[in-house]
């Protein structure tokens, strides 16, 4: 059953054995939104991501799926609630000795039924999704950042996920580059309602793409704003401001 807001985190606790990496995180994504993890280096980012897409199980606190309790439902609803989400890891975790379309069809070909055929067409529809039409043939290892950043969009979108988790996208590209991979996050959510959440620290893409957002301290190890990252950056709170200005207000 779909509501208004597919994901709700509750006061999330999420620890390595005795140490917190963040307390008490509580936030919602609405559907079709670009949402931004933001936070300095070793705040807890990827610890919340990965309590997001089932990989460490949080302390305390819930993660709802429409309304659903990730964490706490049937092993088989909890794999179901898993195929919704189509994740892109920082370095787009490619398989090197694979080619880009064996990487795009390898979660096709694992989590549905259909013909090698179709499982063809779907990869040569999503490659031309991110502008790698006619690279088919093409091994990770001869392709630039950039393009390798795209190919992992690509095959976080093989199974028409429902909200798209990426890790730093613009981890390693130049200025331009990153900003491409932006304009086409946007299409991606603007032609299929995709519901993107984002890990990063480059401001650029924050304000650029960001629609709301939470901001992970990692002084006092919780979040300490929520909300656009346009206007936390005119009048949030002072710490987010001096993360949104690189120190300067
Ligand atoms: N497997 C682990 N075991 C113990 N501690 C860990 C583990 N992974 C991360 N940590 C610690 O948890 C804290 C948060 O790490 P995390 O990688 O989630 O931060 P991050 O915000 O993603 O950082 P960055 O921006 O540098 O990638 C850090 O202090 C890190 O040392």
């Amino acid at each position: 059953m779909a509501t208004a807001v597919p994901i709700e985190v509750r006061n999330l606790t999420m620890a390595y054995g005795e140490y917190v990496v963040q307390h008490d995180i509580s936030f919602t994504v609405n559907r079709g939104e670009i949402f931004i993890i933001m936070g300095g280096n070793g705040c807890g980012k990827s610890t919340l991501m990965r309590s997001l897409i089932g990989l460490q199980r949080p302390a305390k606190g819930t993660v709802l799926y429409d309304g659903q309790d990730f964490w706490h439902v049937e092993a088989a609803e909890h794999e179901r609630l898993k195929r919704r989400l189509g994740v892109m890891f920082q370095g787009g975790a490619m398989w090197s000795s694979l080619t880009l379309a064996e990487n795009v069809a390898l979660p096709l070909g694992e989590y549905t039924n259909l013909s090698p055929h179709l499982i063809n067409e779907i990869v040569s529809f999503k490659l031309a999704l991110v502008g790698l039409a006619g690279f088919e043939d093409f091994y990770p290892a001869e392709l630039s950042g950039g393009m390798r950043k795209r190919a992992g969009l690509a095959r976080a979108m093989a199974l028409d996920p429902e909200i798209l988790i990426i890790d730093e996208p613009s981890s390693g590209l130049d200025p331009l580059t990153a900003r491409h991979l932006d304009h086409l996050i946007l299409e991606l959510r603007q032609n299929f309602g995709t519901t993107i959440i984002i890990i990063t620290h480059e401001l650029a893409s924050i304000l650029g793409i960001g629609d709301n957002s939470i901001f992970l301290d990692v002084q006092t190890r919780t979040m300490i704003a929520t909300g656009n990252p346009k206007q936390a950056l005119r009048s949030g709170d002072p710490r987010v401001r001096h993360f949104l200005t690189r120190g300067e207000a």
